[in-house]
């Protein structure tokens, strides 16, 4: 059972928080929820784009498998943040998805949009932004009317217990980047060091984010992010038409 936070203010006014009982109950209405945005999507404009991050969150996506309904030939699948490391290495976000979700629905491999790993992290990086440029081109990709960013249907995201996003960290200089849509760190306080990213602006284009968050360990910035007690880049997040926190109650319990 879910209970709903409300919120107040016109940004606030695009924002949900959703607190489960348990981390099982949050996977089944986290499963719900995306179900309905690739069907309301796949109806709308014949493809759902869709970006994942790593960690914790792919577990939570266990649910979403089960869905008949889905129409996975018309899924675009990404990655907010990826470890510059060979796609079979333990450390690949790629690895990950694919081990865990990627491998038991039917999403066409060329709808899976992994980097380009035989690159440095720079140039990674700008690879992967030179295709999500052609994705746009192909119409694929939607840009946003407001930013000029490219505007992906739904984002999942996990946060850290730092409160970093993607691979976005606490006062480090990548959070504040304007201009690039996908950028590379060398030097990220998680390892591995050499990752890529997106950047707020691709991120905050999004028509739909859901941040997903469970356990104790991350109630301080859950509440920092929601209750604007600190400043974590998890607290930088937004989303064009609707940001939805999942939590479940350890999370929540400085709220
Ligand atoms: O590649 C990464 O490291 C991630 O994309 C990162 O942003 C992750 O989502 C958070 O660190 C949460 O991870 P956990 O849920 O495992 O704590």
């Amino acid at each position: 059972m879910a209970t709903t936070a409300s919120q107040t203010g016109k940004e606030e006014n695009k924002k949900r928080v959703e607190i489960f009982d348990t981390e099982e109950n949050l996977a089944i209405d986290l499963a719900k929820y995306t179900a309905d945005l690739s069907d309301k999507f796949c109806k709308e404009r014949g493809a759902f784009t869709v970006v994942v991050s790593g960690g914790s969150l792919i577990k939570s996506l266990r649910k979403l498998v089960e869905v008949d309904s889905i129409d996975w030939s018309r899924w675009h699948f990404f990655w907010v943040d990826e470890r510059v490391v060979p796609k079979h290495h333990e450390d690949s976000n790629y690895k990950l998805a694919y081990d865990n979700f990627l491998s038991k629905v039917p999403i066409p491999p060329g709808n899976v949009y992994a980097i380009n790993d035989s690159l440095s992290a720079e140039a990674a990086a700008d690879d992967y932004e030179t295709c999500l440029k052609h994705l746009v081109k192909t119409n694929v990709l939607r840009v946003s009317d407001s930013t000029g960013f490219p505007k992906f249907d739904l984002m999942l995201l996990g946060m850290g217990p730092d409160g970093h996003v993607a691979s976005l960290f606490p006062g480090h200089g990548l959070c504040s980047e304007s201009k690039k849509w996908v950028t590379s760190i060398t030097d990220s306080p998680k390892p591995p060091s050499e990752r890529i990213t997106f950047t707020f602006p691709v991120i905050n284009s999004s028509a739909h984010v859901a941040l997903v968050v469970c356990g104790s360990g991350k109630a301080e910035p859950v509440q920092m992010a929601l209750n604007k007690t600190g400043s974590v880049p998890a607290g930088f997040v937004s989303a064009e038409e609707e940001l939805v926190w999942f939590l479940d109650k350890p999370a929540s319990s400085k709220l």
